[in-house]
């Protein structure tokens, strides 16, 4: 009997060995290959496990050795290839394997359902199969009626064999005797599916062809185009070879940019299953799109983050788009990089892999550099698109209304007036930042977190944006009993309020978090937008990514300064990214478009670099200055976070862990901390951090196992909760 070695859903870091389940016949046990689940016994309950590998023994005596209650799949849920990344992943972020494999299935196959992908699967003669007779088997008429369908056609479903009135238990008869085997339905070549793409431009035809000529095996590209310069487009025609050669292409977008525009985008293309995964989904969409991609019967799979763990029967091509986006690092739990992830499927897979993006992050802009990614570069924009003219408007001394001053109400009243429609972008939902009193200088603060309440005042409400505690707006000032409480700061909500007063003949439509909470009201927005008559659109960060709005022929960012000034290493870059980003929905088709940047600082260093030498001169600038701090991506850093009820206990155990890691270490690391993080109070509890940094990954890999290790065996760890973020990305 062999050992079963298996991987559980717990924060163990191990596999837990165990003996097959007593009822499987030993011709039934070849389907115990990795990937497979079985219910198990585990403490008191029991639990769903994967099968990870098998082994002659087990390092625990025979007595200890618990036996799996049942087999639940007869075909692996995960792919080898999966099964192996998932692995690689749970070494690379030190994350237990067996939640890692877990959070990369549906939930109702976490759950220990019995999988049977009904109507998908489908059963066809195996080798020993096709070489009996015709009239076979006459001693078992339905077994012998199976067989002779299957004679005449390639292969049948589950469903198509019931149909002829044979039971599950005559399939399973001849399964066992190997003369049929079950196929998963399988991926036909669709020639002609899809709707014919627009003339490539040269630029777009070269990065085409150059993908192409890596088309066998693992490659990376990096194709850095800017806005509007048809990065999709090739996308689609990319993906249209592969869905033709019989192959699946799996595209990952931000989790903002998986749009119903997205989405319609793929569907008037292609004439090809698309699953679509998605956190929104409910569970049995979601198995429903996961079976569909496993199956092989989804040509092409679009999802957010987690999509990257979607098995798929054959895969042809992955697809990043807006690869610097920070959706794609998870920022909780399994702490990982679905993009750093994508670069090692493909490389598992042994296919191509794209990353597109107008504003590379610097991670990937140096892999190409160093020849690690094929640099690929759309520099001009697509059709009759140009690139829109960039201007900074000063606001000292200015008066402002909604946060906007004169200059720029005056520009978007003559675009509207000149019939155009006009993107005004204030990344701060709700009505004010801050709720303050002007006699005393009270301001309201979260009573769970060190943080100012934002005034919603249409609902008349406080709000905390980062625990969501919420109180009615008071009438008096509680410190001085005052009446004189005033917002402070300029959130959405206010903006809109001024921008409907000042402008009453146009409809102004407000996409934030706050106003698209219903379902479909981003369709509506969008429908609406795309009529193309003069309206205001005003948003935070959702309406940068995945949006193209031909008729915006302005776009005014209200405020640009708070970017300038993070604290994070990763500022300087990120407001890089999102004004190049929100600068490039102007001017996207024939209209040529006009961005003005508001801000207190208009000589700002790196505002004007920024400006004059565009986001690729900016991006090498920051990438030298990151190389002179020995900071990604020339090091490589781990964060430990730890948070307790009080600070000290966070801080003791932070303190313990460095004093360890010296000890052991001594010069193999630098150590920061432990440091408060910047939000320290969080939903009553307090947040400290140590970061450490290494200039080669090597080192790093073992400094994390070393971290783990030692951070697993103090007792200060007790009173705590810890956690290690393996290549952070945002340091909050
Ligand atoms: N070869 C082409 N000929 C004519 N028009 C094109 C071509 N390629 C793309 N376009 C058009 O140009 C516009 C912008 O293209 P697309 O949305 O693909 O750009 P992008 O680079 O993906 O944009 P983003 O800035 O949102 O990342 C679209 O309307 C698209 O239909
Ligand atoms: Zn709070």
């Amino acid at each position: 009997m062999p050992i079963l070695r298996l991987a559980i859903a717990c924060p163990l870091r191990q596999l837990f060995d165990y003996t097959p389940p007593p009822d499987l016949n030993p011709d039934t046990l070849e389907l115990l290959k990795p990937g497979v689940r079985l219910l198990v016994p585990f403490g008191r309950r029991q639990v769903t496990a994967i099968l990870v590998e098998t082994a002659a023994e087990s390092a625990l005596p025979a007595d200890k050795l618990r036996a799996a209650v049942q087999l639940l799949d007869t075909e692996p849920v995960l792919t080898q290839p999966l099964l192996q990344l998932c692995q690689w992943a749970a070494t690379y972020y030190k994350h237990p394997l067996g939640e890692i494999l877990f959070a990369a299935l549906p939930a109702q196959l976490r759950r220990g359902t019995e999988h049977n992908p009904a109507g998908t699967r489908q059963w066809r003669l195996s080798d020993a199969g096709k070489g009996l007779p015709a009239g076979a088997l006459r001693r078992a008429p339905k077994q012998a009626q199976l067989l002779s369908l299957l004679q005449s056609q390639p292969a049948l479903s589950d469903a198509e064999i019931a149909s002829q009135g044979i039971s599950r238990a005559v399939l399973r008869q001849l399964a066992d005797k190997s003369i049929i085997e079950s196929v998963d339905s399988p991926l036909r070549p669709r020639p002609g599916s899809s709707a014919s793409g627009l003339e490539l431009s040269p630029e777009q035809r070269t990065a085409l062809s150059a993908i192409n000529s890596h088309a066998a095996g693992f490659s990376c590209h990096l194709l850095d185009g800017v806005t509007g310069s048809g990065k999709t487009e090739v996308y689609l025609q990319l993906i249209a070879q592969v869905v033709e050669a019989g192959r699946q292409a799996l595209v990952l977008v931000p989790e903002i940019g998986l749009t119903p525009q997205t989405l319609s985008r793929f569907r008037e293309r292609f004439d090809a299953e698309i699953a679509v995964l998605h956190s929104g989904h409910t569970d049995a969409a979601r198995l429903k799109a996961w079976e569909a991609a496993r199956s092989g019967r989804a040509h092409i799979v679009i999802g957010t983050r987690s999509a990257i763990f979607t098995p798929l029967l054959k895969p042809g091509v992955i697809i990043v788009d807006e690869e610097h986006d920070a959706s794609f690092k998870q920022q909780d739990g399994f702490r990982y990089s679905a993009r750093d992830i994508a670069v090692k499927r493909a490389q598992l897979e042994e296919i191509p892999v794209l990353l597109g993006s107008a504003t590379p992050s610097l991670e990937s802009m140096y892999n190409a550099q160093q020849g690690r990614y094929q640099h690929l570069f759309l520099r001009e924009r697509a059709g009759a698109g140009v690139l829109p003219e960039i201007a900074t408007l000063d606001l000292r001394k200015q008066h402002l209304q909604g946060g906007m001053s004169a200059a720029l109400l005056d520009a978007v009243s003559a675009e509207l007036a000149a019939g155009n429609q006009v993107l005004l972008f204030l990344n701060r939902r709700g009505y004010a930042p801050t709720l303050q009193c002007h006699d005393c200088g009270y301001v309201a603060g979260c009573k769970h977190c060190d943080a100012h309440l934002t005034w919603h005042r249409a609902a008349g409400q406080l709000r905390c944006h980062h625990c969501d505690w919420r109180c009615a707006v008071p009438r008096a000032c509680p410190d001085c009993r005052s009446s004189q409480l005033a917002a402070s700061g300029v959130g959405t909500e206010q903006t809109e309020q001024v921008l409907t007063n000042l402008f009453p003949a146009v409809p102004v439509f407000r996409v934030d978090r706050d106003s698209m909470r219903t379902k479909g009201a981003l369709e509506a927005v969008t429908e609406q937008v795309n009529l193309g008559k003069p309206c205001l659109l005003l948003g935070t960060q959702m309406l940068t990514k995945g949006h193209h709005f031909p008729g915006i022929t302005l776009v005014g960012l209200l405020d640009s300064d708070a970017a300038l000034f993070s604290a994070d290493f990763r500022g300087p870059e990120r407001m890089g990214q999102l004004l190049t980003q929100v600068a490039g929905r102007a001017g996207r088709e024939d209209k040529t478009g006009r961005v003005l940047i508001q801000t207190h600082y208009p000589d700002h260093p790196l505002l004007n670099a920024l400006l004059q030498g565009g986001y690729q001169n900016y991006a090498q600038q920051l990438l030298e200055e990151r190389r002179q701090g020995g900071l990604p991506p020339f090091g490589q850093l781990l964060l430990v976070r730890a948070d307790a009820r009080n600070a000290q206990a966070a801080e003791q155990f932070l303190s313990a862990l460095r004093r360890q890691l010296e000890q052991r270490y001594p010069g193999g690391a630098q150590l920061i901390g432990p440091l408060p993080a910047p939000l320290q109070r969080k939903q009553n509890r307090y947040r400290m951090q140590l970061l450490a940094s290494s200039s080669n990954r090597g080192q790093a890999q073992a400094l994390a196992a070393a971290l783990i290790s030692t951070a697993e065996s103090l007792p200060e760890a007790k009173s705590v909760q810890w956690s290690l973020d393996v290549d952070p990305q945002d340091m909050t």
